[in-house]
């Protein structure tokens, strides 16, 4: 027999394992205007986050943003980085939700936990998700779970680790069974978690919030013409917790933040609902943001810094920005909870 085909039986020997791979979306590597570029490169050249045609956008993009904003954004990041493992929040916050993960289904699996090995990617940066994927298979990963971790699903976030993940498999021999984790939006789980990190984080502040805002991360309204699921998924999250919390709808409201360009993007704003509220003598507010499953520039920069000064110079006086479930038990909960039922036939 020869060695290759001895090579592919100690292959078949030594699967049998399966890999849980959490993946969010990236942050660069070091907030110099190289570092941003590279990551403002990868990540605005994917066609499911920009849908322009690439005859218009590659002189946008190469002409335009990408010589402007490296630096500017390279100063936001600076604010938010993680100054002692020297990298952005979004990637320290993953890894310990990949970290607390892989504890948590050693207890709740005892011996079963063996055969499974949780890891985490990136989208844009590192560590990508082919080389993630490539590490689980390499430890006897034949079946993989991929988590995207957006609870809400859009085509320019959840679907782009699809197709990403798809594309390091397709250079693949012996690809690993696949499964994708389901949006997660409407889980009670999710809204529960929600709601009680909610009320916890409320009773810390010293003032009751006039106003609740729970904002999203936006995207173009056209995506979802075109059909995406995105302010839909969104809308159901903002509902069912309102509906747990028994809040009347101008109390706890909806908003989409982070707008990018030219183009129309999901409604309300979240700055323009903001200046609304301190321009028509709301005081007081607090600001929630669970499509985010971790803090990063997004919330930590726009959330607790930009719309901060917005309210407070509009004449607001009492601002709380309340963090994400990120690794917390509640977060954690949730994770553990949506891996554990895909898993379901797996173990
Ligand atoms: C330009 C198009 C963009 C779309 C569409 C978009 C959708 C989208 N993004 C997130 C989550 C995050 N986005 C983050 C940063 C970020 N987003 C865009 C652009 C789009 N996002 C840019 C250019 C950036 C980088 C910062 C900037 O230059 O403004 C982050 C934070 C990453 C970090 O390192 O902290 C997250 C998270 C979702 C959920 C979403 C649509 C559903
Ligand atoms: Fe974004
Ligand atoms: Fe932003």
């Amino acid at each position: 027999m020869s060695s290759e085909i001895i090579q592919s039986q100690n292959l078949l020997a030594k699967s049998g394992k399966v890999g849980v791979l959490l993946v969010n979306l990236g942050t660069p590597e070091a907030t110099d205007y190289w570092s941003m570029r590279r990551y403002l490169h990868e990540f605005l050249s994917d066609r499911r986050v920009i849908e322009t045609p690439r005859w218009l956008w590659w002189p946008i993009l190469n002409l335009i943003i990408l010589t402007v904003r490296p630096g500017r954004k390279g100063k936001d990041y600076d604010i938010v980085w993680n100054k002692e493992k020297n990298e952005g929040p979004l990637k320290t916050i993953t890894r310990s939700q990949s970290e607390k993960l892989a504890d948590m289904l050693k207890k709740s699996l005892g011996e079963k936990a063996q055969s499974v090995v949780v890891d985490w990617a990136m989208r844009y940066g590192k560590p990508p998700i082919e080389e993630r994927i490539q590490a689980l298979l390499d430890q006897g990963c034949d079946r993989v779970l991929l988590v995207p971790l957006y609870p809400q699903y859009s085509a320019a976030t959840s679907a782009t680790v699809c197709d990403h993940a798809f594309r390091a498999l397709m250079k693949m021999r012996w690809q690993p069974t696949v499964r994708v984790a389901h949006p997660y939006y409407n889980d009670p789980v999710y809204i529960d978690a929600l709601v009680s990190a909610m009320k916890k984080d409320l009773a810390k502040l010293t003032f009751e919030p006039e106003k609740i805002l729970v904002s999203f991360h936006g995207v173009p309204e056209s995506y979802i013409v075109k059909g995406d699921p995105y302010y839909e998924q969104c809308r159901v999250t903002w509902q069912m917790m309102r509906e747990k919390m028994g809040w009347p709808e101008d109390r706890f409201m909806m908003s989409f933040q982070s707008r990018f360009g030219t183009e129309e993007w999901v409604k309300p704003y979240t700055d323009e609902t903001i200046k609304g509220f301190a321009a028509s003598g709301v005081k007081s507010m607090a600001i929630v943001a669970p499509g985010f499953t971790a803090d990063c520039l997004e919330t930590l920069e726009e959330l607790d810094g930009e719309n901060r000064h917005y309210f407070e110079e509009g004449g607001g006086e009492n601002y709380a920005f309340l963090p994400c479930l990120n690794d917390r038990d509640e977060g954690m909960n949730v994770i553990e909870t949506v891996v554990m039922r895909e898993l379901q036939g797996w173990l």
